[in-house]
């Protein structure tokens, strides 16, 4: 007898269909993340500057480039890039 996962049996539409779903879900949660990510850096940006700091601290924003880099490789970086733009506009 030969055993036929679900994935088999259904065709190559209803794959695409089916990941395109969990993609579309995936986005979704990024966004939200990424949305709450600038609102979290909102408080400490306005909290540094209203007790007399800058809105951008270099030595941290290297850190989290390393992290992703590390995590993602290069395009890591440039993704991390892109949340600090979000987060703190552009420099
Ligand atoms: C949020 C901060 O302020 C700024 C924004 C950062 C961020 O969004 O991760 C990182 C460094 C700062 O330039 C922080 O210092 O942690």
């Amino acid at each position: 007898m030969t055993t036929t996962s679900p994935e088999a049996a259904a065709g190559p539409e209803t794959i695409i269909a089916d990941a395109r779903e969990r993609i579309d879900a995936l986005d979704d949660r990024i966004i939200g993340l990424v949305q709450e990510r600038m609102a979290v850096s909102a408080v400490v940006q306005q909290t540094r500057i209203a007790s007399g700091g800058r809105r951008v601290h270099l030595s941290r924003e290297m850190e989290i480039l390393a992290r992703y880099r590390d995590a993602l490789g290069k395009p890591g970086t440039s993704l991390a890039m892109t949340l600090l733009e979000l987060s703190r506009g552009r420099i």
